[in-house]
């Protein structure tokens, strides 16, 4: 029964034989015998992401996987110091004690770094061409010992030298090829076998080869540019170039356990053209249904330097779907504030860099036994969705971040690659990533702004202070790296629109309220324009002819900009610049402030161009939103208290109203003579739109207490 399920499973494998090697029926059948004396060994102390990964690609295939080493500990060394791997040789030595059939081909094979990209027919039907009792997968350099290069037979085409990380042979040829083993854990493994390969009796009693042309095993290390994704019917592999092969299982050896990472995001079915992503759905950790069940989380802050939309960073995070019970605030301002913002701001941590407020964050989540999240979130990310953190917890990794980008640009909160000296490199996928055209959850080198990490991550047994800490790269790399260097795998997810980051480099302290310049970098549409009513939604209302009246600007942005202007404070009566041309020669000047004075003309016009173009261009078409003059102006019972009758030096004027009547000021409004029509009950934010030169004569109402201010814009002059 196992048998004919595994045949079904495979028959993709049963087409490459077809195709390729014409098998006839007798040793496909052979094979399929065959498939029933595989047996997988690895060696795993730790259930690791990169053990996940591995078992299930052995899943998708049907190998039989026996794990050795778990919960020991582990001995053999790492690749970054020295040589080592002898635990594994002992833990074989010890298994095959228990293999009892001696036809038995056992692959040993790591797991960490190796993903399986066929299944065991075509393993063993390349052992069988092999026609050798032992293959060793190979190298394309020779470690740890190279004064044994000469020593190494030569071979006619592909690498030369053994790799240790994998080798398929019948146990009793391995049961001889280990006999003599009598080193330490960490003794190196691959010396042992190495010393055995280039000792020509040996090589020929054990009967041991090379695979060096990786048609069942392909070690990265040295390799990279032979290797390419090949993608096929609803499935996907790597091919050698370089040999025109197709290696059976991928390994990435010594350092390019991120090449191996990239891979793996999509060998063997991680991710398809025909299936998208098939391991989103996995292993989830479903939260809805429970109340109060909902893991804790501690939630860090981290406002590193002068960032816009700062309260409506923190609006949002109220918005955030999590029960507030179970998520603990940790908040880090780095960022002086000055001026008249002081009373409304954060005190700032003198003295804390940015590192330490990081260590200072995770310790709070250290410091409670509860915690088992800590969600990271920069300022400058803008949390549009308010499930984030719950969609974040649900995908149940111990390190899972939503793919944020700059709107319009391909920056984003990840790098799909690293350089060789650990900067940004793009990796070939990135792009399409980045602009959805490739959607799932990916496994990458770097992340950063916001990410959710497990508790245990942050409590193992590195040093709080060493999470930061490398001699040459900048902190947040190196908590990167010293994060995966735990076996943690650095996923981003781009499954869902999870919002987006400010732009900040370009971000201007010196006006009091920065944030109105930021239409450029940072067009923030909710906190300038009401989005609620969409202006031309309120076209019909029309309270005198020719003049249109409809929403445009929030109180916040009318209040900032009267705000500015009372800060720049140079307010000019007759002689200013503008010309508001009366029937004679007479200009009739205000009592304002235009706005290329505070230097916010630019961006003025961007406003008006963007969301009231659409309105004036549909009233008045034929018309362009062309702008010389705008200003603000203000009236005031013993200042400049009215506006005699007048026309505008104007097509059509565009005239907001800053604040609000009989809250802030009373009377004032604007009367049309011609059609003895006046608007007095304006609202704050809302412009009222009327033609300039001819028709529209009109003056502005008497204001009789308070201060009123508007923003009144000459188009087409
Ligand atoms: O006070 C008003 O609403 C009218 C203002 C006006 O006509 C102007 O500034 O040109
Ligand atoms: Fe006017």
């Amino acid at each position: 029964v196992e048998e004919s399920r595994r045949f079904h499973a495979a028959d993709v494998d049963l087409r490459f034989f077809k195709k390729d090697h014409r098998i006839t029926l007798m040793s496909f059948l052979f094979l399929l015998f065959l498939t029933g004396k595989l047996l997988v060994l690895t060696v795993a102390t730790k259930e690791t992401d990169g053990f996940k990964r591995f078992m299930r690609s052995a899943k998708q295939f049907n190998y039989t996987v026996k794990v050795l080493g778990r919960g020991e500990k582990w001995n053999g060394g790492s690749y970054l110091s020295a040589p080592g791997g002898g635990q594994k040789v002992r833990l074989l030595k010890s298994a095959l004690d228990d293999v009892k059939e001696e036809d038995k081909i056992i692959l040993f094979i790591d797991s960490y770094d190796v993903v399986f990209s066929s299944g065991p027919k075509e393993l063993l039907k390349k052992f069988q061409q092999a026609r050798h009792k032992v293959v060793f997968s190979s190298e394309t350099l020779i470690w740890p010992d190279r004064h044994l290069e000469d020593k190494h037979p030569h071979v006619r085409e592909g690498k030369r030298f053994l790799g240790a990380g994998g080798y398929i042979g019948y146990a009793s040829n391995l049961r001889e090829m280990v006999s003599d083993w009598s080193g330490k854990d960490d003794d190196s493994d691959q010396l042992y076998y190495t010393k055995l390969y280039i000792d020509p009796e040996k090589r020929k009693s054990i009967n041991i080869t090379l695979d060096s042309k990786c048609r069942m095993f392909q070690n990265l290390h040295g390799a990279l540019d032979e290797v390419v994704l090949k993608f096929e019917d609803g499935r996907v592999r790597a091919r050698n170039v370089m040999y025109d092969t197709l290696p059976v299982i991928v390994h990435g050896n010594g350092p390019t356990k991120l090449q191996i990472n990239y891979l793996g995001n999509y060998i063997p079915k991680v991710w398809t053209f025909e299936t998208g992503c098939t391991v989103c759905n996995e292993d989830l950790r479903p939260l809805s249904g429970l109340k109060s069940e909902y893991p804790p989380v501690v939630m860090g802050i981290f406002i590193q330097q002068p960032t816009p939309f700062v309260t409506v960073f923190f609006e949002r995070l109220l918005q955030l779907r999590y029960p507030k019970s179970r998520l603990s605030l940790f908040i880090y301002n780095q960022v002086r504030r000055r001026g008249p913002q002081v009373q409304g701001g954060f005190s700032a941590n003198d003295g804390v860099d940015p590192v330490t407020s990081r260590n200072m964050g995770f310790d709070m989540c250290r410091a409670d036994v509860d915690c088992e999240y800590f969600f990271s979130v920069d300022v400058e990310v803008v949390l549009k969705n308010e499930d984030t953190l719950k969609i974040l917890i649900e995908h149940n990794k111990m390190f899972i971040a939503p793919m944020m980008n700059k709107p319009g640009r391909l920056w984003t909160n990840f790098w799909g690659a690293l350089s060789a000296d650990g900067y940004y490199a793009r990796s070939e996928d990135y792009v399409d990533i980045v602009q959805g055209r490739r959607v799932g959850i990916w496994n990458v080198p770097y992340v950063s702004l916001v990410y959710l990490v497990r508790a245990d991550v942050l409590r193992s047994e590195l040093k709080a202070a060493d999470l930061f800490q490398s001699p040459t790269l900048d902190p947040d790399m190196a908590f990167c790296s010293k994060v995966r260097d735990q076996g943690v795998f650095m996923y981003v997810t781009n499954m869902y629109n999870f919002g987006r980051v400010l732009n900040t480099e370009n971000y201007q302290t010196k006006h009091l309220h920065n944030d109105l310049w930021q239409i450029f970098e940072n067009p923030l549409r909710l906190l300038f324009i009401k989005i609620l009513f969409s202006p031309l939604f309120f076209l019909s209302i029309q309270p005198c002819p020719d003049v249109y009246w409809f929403p445009i600007f929030t109180e916040v942005a009318c209040r900032h900009l009267i705000e500015e202007m009372e800060n720049y404070g140079q307010w000019s009566g007759g002689g200013n610049v503008d010309t508001r041309i009366q029937g004679g020669y007479e200009n009739v000047p205000t009592i304002d402030i235009h706005m290329n004075q505070i230097n916010f003309q630019k961006e003025w016009h961007k406003f008006l161009l963007e969301y009231v173009a659409p309105v004036t261009e549909k009233m008045f078409p034929g018309y362009y939103t062309r702008f010389d003059l705008a200003f603000v102006v203000r009236y005031k019972p013993d200042e400049q208290p009215l506006l005699r009758p007048h026309h505008d030096a104007s097509t059509f004027t565009i005239n907001v109203a800053l604040n609000q009547v009989g809250v802030d000021f009373q009377g004032g409004g604007s009367r049309f003579l011609r059609y003895n029509c006046s608007v007095q009950a304006t609202k704050q934010g809302w412009a009222l739109m009327h033609p300039g030169r001819l028709t529209h004569y009109h003056e502005g109402l008497r204001t009789t207490a308070g201060t009123r201010y508007i923003a009144v814009s000459f188009v087409d002059p």
